[in-house]
């Protein structure tokens, strides 16, 4: 299948040459050129007018929870520990397939249509997300999320569900399902758990994904239990030696940043989720100076309670500017970088993230000709600190378009959000 986007704007993300115009062309799964003209004998299966909108790479997300948006708007304005062991676990335990299903499935509606392309999710009974995955056309990476407090029987049980699930679903889908080993926190696993899934991580050579350091009391718990600050102790269970990407990281000392740029972990910056649940904010001038990769991830829509990435991008740029009192941290270019070729990278997927020959063709439009994009004096910035997940148009994923003019091609979006509701209904019964 080919396709030729004419007359189009692309921002690339490649710093080289981060603007383009022109054609775009798509060949299966992958970008074959940006801008300028197709070749003469270059014969396209589809052409699409670009004009009036901005070609970008899609946006990734680097941590949610997808089922976790039947619980929208459900157990809001409450902590971190009183919103999950309280309210969250409790509604969690009465899940069922069905609702991990349409919960998914409506997160994923809502991605797509918000320029979403690939996407982190943490949470169990992973096969009914993978499926919903593959049938969406999505891209994602897959974690079966364990909560260690239980017996030693129910631990084993859910590792071995966990690395049965990773082992299986790795490469999936075409190759868009690729999938991670996550502990849930230090403080639902104890530490001889941990050193279990860094073994298994060893042996199936996949990265690690775990929430770290949210809350201040976490930490301070994570002292008093273990002796050290959640980064050392991740460290001394050898974490670290294995790829791994943090949630959250927010409550962090110099040193800790340091370790952390040492061994190339990376966080996924979440500041709707922490906002929310008064989490408090991030170092992420400093992490980002100490050469700490960054991205960006929503949480999931029980504590964000959506799943805008634009909105988190555009949090990225201020938030910063104002605890900081210096409009120079995070500029509209980095925080965009984070939501596409820094959460990317932060993935271990070096071939999306950006428009560049060669690459997948994971592409989103966005309609600049509202009046909020005008005039057109930079796009970046349009982006950053104007748009919202309602200007994306069209969207592609691994080269197959999954929104065409606002519409979705996969999947049943009126059904998705008659069941999600059907759900809840039940769930809150
Ligand atoms: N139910 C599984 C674990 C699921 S992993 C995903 C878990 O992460 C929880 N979660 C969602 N958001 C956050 C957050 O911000 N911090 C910590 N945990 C969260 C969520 O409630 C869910 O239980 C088991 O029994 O092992
Ligand atoms: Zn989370």
């Amino acid at each position: 299948m080919r396709i030729r986007i004419k007359d189009g704007l692309y921002l690339t993300m490649d710093e080289q040459n981060l603007y383009a115009s022109g054609d775009l062309l798509i060949e299966d799964d992958r970008i074959i050129q940006v801008g300028g003209q197709a070749p003469e004998d270059w014969q396209a299966d589809e052409t699409i007018s670009g004009k009036g909108k901005l070609f970008m790479p899609g946006l990734v997300n680097t941590h949610g929870h997808t089922p976790m948006s039947l619980l929208r708007g459900y157990a809001d304005d409450l902590a971190l520990q009183v919103w999950l062991e309280d309210h969250m676990w409790p509604m969690e335990a009465k899940y069922t397939e069905q609702d991990v299903r349409y919960g998914s499935l409506l997160s994923i509606v809502e991605m797509i249509k918000g320029g979403t392309t690939t996407f982190v999710d943490m949470y169990d009974h992973t096969e009914v997300i993978a499926a919903a995955v593959e049938e969406s056309g999505m891209r994602a990476v897959l974690t079966r999320g364990v909560i260690g407090l239980c017996s030693k029987e129910e631990q084993q049980a859910k590792l071995q569900h966990a690395v049965n699930f990773a082992k299986e679903w790795h490469g999936k889908a075409d190759g868009r399902i690729t999938t991670m080993l996550s502990p849930h926190a230090p403080y639902t696993c104890p530490p001889d758990y941990i050193e279990q899934f860094v073994e298994a991580s060893r042996d199936l050579n996949l990265p690690i994904h775990t929430h770290m350091s949210e809350t201040i009391k976490e930490v301070e718990q994570n002292v008093k239990d273990y002796g050290a600050r959640p980064v050392e102790h991740l460290l001394k269970l050898g974490v670290f030696d294995r790829p791994c990407l943090l949630a959250h990281a927010v409550h962090l000392t110099d040193e800790e940043i340091s370790i952390l740029a040492e061994y190339d972990v990376r966080v996924s910056h979440n500041p709707g989720s922490n906002l929310k649940l008064a989490s408090g904010i991030a170092r992420v001038p400093e992490l980002l100076r100490a050469g700490v990769k960054v991205s960006l991830g929503t949480d999931s829509s029980a504590s964000n309670n959506n799943l805008d990435m634009f909105e988190e991008i555009r949090l990225a740029a201020l938030l910063h500017k104002g605890v900081t009192y210096d409009p120079t941290v995070v500029p509209a270019l980095t925080a965009l970088r984070m939501g596409t070729i820094a959460g990317a990278e932060s993935i271990w997927l070096d071939e999306v993230g950006l428009l560049k020959p060669g690459c997948k063709a994971d592409i989103i439009a966005i309609d600049i000709d509202q009046p909020h994009m005008i005039p057109h004096t930079d796009l970046v910035s349009h982006i950053v600190y104007s748009a919202s997940q309602h200007d994306v148009t069209d969207v592609w994923v691994d080269g197959r378009q999954l929104l065409k003019n606002r519409a979705l091609t996969t999947l049943d979006e009126e059904q998705i959000r008659w069941e999600a509701a059907r759900c809840f209904e039940r769930l809150n019964g």
